[in-house]
């Protein structure tokens, strides 16, 4: 059934499944930036959850056709497009999590920093929605550049006195996505049961992937460990080079957003164990945010579960990272006290 719902100033596509789910708790989910390249297929992918009830479709353009497209499947979530900032806030409003791929890609030649003056407002506008209408709500962000806007939404949540540091993650998955990848391939293992923690930011030289801790083990010559770490590192630009000008990884970063999204949305649901890297505030080394393996629960970040062993290679990584990812991190932060009231 397709209902046309006006509230005040504000016209929002409803898509109602006829489908009975009531015996199970509701969990509203909002993608912000939904009818991107990142926001379609992961919009396509959450669509298949059971656990969530309400999938709201925010952008400032093309969500009603997104919507309605997805509203067909027979699957549980109700959809609702959301068009333009004025229905921002009902898209928001009562999430349990909010992921956000809005703003622009890469073209070749750049880096992640160069997004910064584009992306950086993005993301303060919509986490001040998110402050407002959902202040209790997980919120994962993926536009880049990721070592920047999750400070910035700190920031802008700390403004607004409901920042909870266990409810904010910057989205890193798909960097343990493709060293899973890369090494099972390089290794012939059964890529399902191959995970690789990765640590650190998620540019350039903050990407650290950390091989020795790789289950299964593996081991691999140095000048092979270091040429598959600079090949995860720059697997980003692999992606914006091969797509020539049409942006950077959607699927597979649509892929890791929806894992990251189902182990936490399962671990909010009561399931124990759940663990994905994820860059998040941290004690871990001078940079007040750094990615780590994390266990989820109810509330968010359970147990930060640090940084473990590293190898002296890795350690060096680490270190190579640090000037570039604090002053990320900086960047963020002073761009809100500056031009955020
Ligand atoms: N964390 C990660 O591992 C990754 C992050 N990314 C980042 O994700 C972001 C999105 O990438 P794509 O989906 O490929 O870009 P895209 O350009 O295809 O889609 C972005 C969407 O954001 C929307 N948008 C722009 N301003 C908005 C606003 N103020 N409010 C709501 N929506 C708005 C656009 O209308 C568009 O639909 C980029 O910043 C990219 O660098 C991309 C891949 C991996
Ligand atoms: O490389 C980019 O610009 C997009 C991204 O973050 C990634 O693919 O890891």
């Amino acid at each position: 059934m397709f209902s046309r719902v006006l509230k005040s100033t504000q016209l929002c596509y409803v898509f109602r499944s006829n489908f009975s789910t009531s015996s199970k708790v509701d969990v509203k989910v909002a993608v912000l930036g939904a009818a991107g390249g990142i926001g379609q297929p992961l919009s396509l992918l959450l669509k298949q959850s059971p656990l969530i009830s309400h999938l709201a479709l925010y952008d400032i353009a093309h969500t009603p056709g997104v919507a309605a497209d997805l509203s067909h499947i027979e699957t549980r979530p109700k959809v609702t497009g959301h068009l333009g900032s004025e229905q921002l806030a009902e898209c928001v409003k009562g999430a349990a999590l909010v992921l956000i791929p809005a703003g622009v890609p890469r073209k070749p030649g750049m880096t992640r920093d160069d997004l910064f003056n584009t992306n950086a407002s993005i993301v303060a506008n919509l986490i001040d929605a998110c402050a407002k209408n959902c202040p209790k709500a997980m919120i994962g962000i993926i536009t880049n550049p990721v070592n920047s806007t999750v400070p910035i939404a700190a920031e802008v949540l700390k403004k607004r006195g409901v920042f909870d540091e266990k409810r904010l993650f910057g989205v890193t998955t798909l960097d343990v996505v493709r060293s899973n990848t890369f090494i099972a391939e390089g290794k012939g293992l059964d890529v399902t049961k191959v995970n690789c923690p990765v640590i650190g930011g998620h540019s350039g030289i903050t990407i650290v992937p950390v091989i020795s801790q790789c289950t299964p083990a593996v081991s691999f010559p140095q000048e092979e460990r270091i040429k598959l770490s600079v090949r995860i590192q720059n697997a980003g630009t692999e992606v914006v080079e091969a797509k020539a000008g049409a942006g950077s990884a959607t699927l597979s970063m649509a892929y890791a957003a929806n894992k990251f999204a189902r182990d936490l949305l399962e671990a909010m649901n009561g399931t124990e164990g759940k663990v994905q890297c994820a860059f998040v505030r941290s004690d871990e080394t001078e940079a007040k945010y750094f990615a780590t393996p994390v266990l989820l629960g109810k509330n968010g970040v359970e147990k930060n579960l640090g940084i473990g062993h590293l190898l002296d290679y890795e350690r060096n990584l680490v270190t190579a990272a640090m000037p570039e990812l604090i002053a990320n991190i900086k960047k963020g932060e002073e761009f809100v006290a500056k031009n955020f009231k």
